[in-house]
């Protein structure tokens, strides 16, 4: 439940008033359910199994934590998966070429390139090689279109996950004061143009941003998508604020002490547990809505 003021405990001991949970995990397994239902009703109806393709480049040991847990997940709900995996000295081209080799090939309907890729690698460049009915991640500028201008179309995982997730939870947007901490392509400029698209007032900060405690005091909503661990702090929140920590920092640690958030907020999501499971069940619900449209306009091959 949530409390907004101090309590008096029973032995007279003040506590602090806890925010209550936004978890993500029984919401992003309820989509898994209901995206293995449709995968399922697909290959029964057509023959066609949906397929995500992931493109791993290089050795960094938490994507390929991440890529496994999306294949194993895809597995579990009936998504058949492609792996790529390309060394580490693999330069645009040879990428780009790789993308658009999946972009062609009708037997896989959603590609998910991991993000980041080494250095030398442009990565822009390699994402828009990702032909655009096959974006199951979001990551194109056409999919960056679509949430900006509030059309359907594929929406990038984290982001659209935290909408979800928002919205599950009934957190009011219309009209509400959002503050998104960081401006990266595939999770902070998404995700304030998701909210832009609710009607929420957007402010965006990053790391140039002056008097960032202040600007953040004055949010309804914190996404906080920095990439530092712990880096929100409680007394930069305004009281019942909703903080949506979007941070996946080593050992499982958010972007939000939460701690001390915790004790201002009224809605906080945990880390792990909240916005995590929410990104890669939205990856798989994208995956099987591709090959949906794919099979039904003749472009998908069993
Ligand atoms: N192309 C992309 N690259 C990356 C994305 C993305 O959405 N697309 N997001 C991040 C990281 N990420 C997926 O790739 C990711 C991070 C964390 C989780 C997650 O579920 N974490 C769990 C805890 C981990 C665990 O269970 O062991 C949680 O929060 O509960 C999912 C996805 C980087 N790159």
């Amino acid at each position: 439940m949530t409390q907004s003021t101090p309590t008096q405990s029973a032995d007279n001991a003040t506590t602090q008033p806890q925010a209550r949970l936004m978890i993500g995990t029984e919401l992003a397994a309820e989509m898994v359910t209901k995206a293995a239902v449709r995968a399922e009703a697909l290959r029964e109806r057509t023959g066609v199994q949906p397929c995500l393709a992931t493109v791993l480049v290089g050795d960094d040991p938490a994507s390929a934590t991440y890529v496994r847990m999306k294949q194993n997940r895809s597995k579990k709900a009936g998504i058949g998966s492609r792996s790529v995996v390309l060394p580490a000295e693999t330069t645009t081209e040879e990428l780009v070429a790789e993308l658009t080799k999946l972009s062609e090939d009708p037997e896989v309907h959603g590609i998910l390139l991991q993000h980041p890729v080494p250095a030398q690698i442009d990565e822009r460049a390699a994402f828009e090689a990702i032909a655009p009915a096959k974006d199951v991640d979001g990551v194109t500028m056409h999919a960056f279109a679509a949430m900006a201008f509030g059309e359907p179309g594929f929406r990038s995982c984290t982001p659209g996950g935290i909408l979800r997730l928002l919205e599950a939870y009934e957190v009011p947007l219309s009209g509400a004061h959002a503050v998104v901490i960081g401006r990266s392509p595939i999770l902070g400029k998404p995700a304030g143009m998701l909210l832009l698209a609710s009607n929420a007032t957007v402010t965006y900060t990053h790391s140039r941003t002056k008097d960032l405690a202040d600007i953040v005091r004055q949010a309804d909503i914190v996404v906080a998508a920095v990439g530092k661990a712990n880096f929100v702090r409680g007394s930069w929140l305004k009281p019942g604020a909703v903080v949506v920590d979007a941070g996946y920092n080593e050992g499982n640690v958010g972007d939000v002490h939460f701690e001390e958030a915790t004790e201002v907020a009224s809605l906080i999501t945990p880390v792990p547990g909240g916005v995590g499971p929410m990104t890669i069940a939205l990856l798989l619900e994208q995956t099987v809505d591709a090959a949906e449209a794919q099979t039904a306009a003749g472009t998908a091959s069993v």
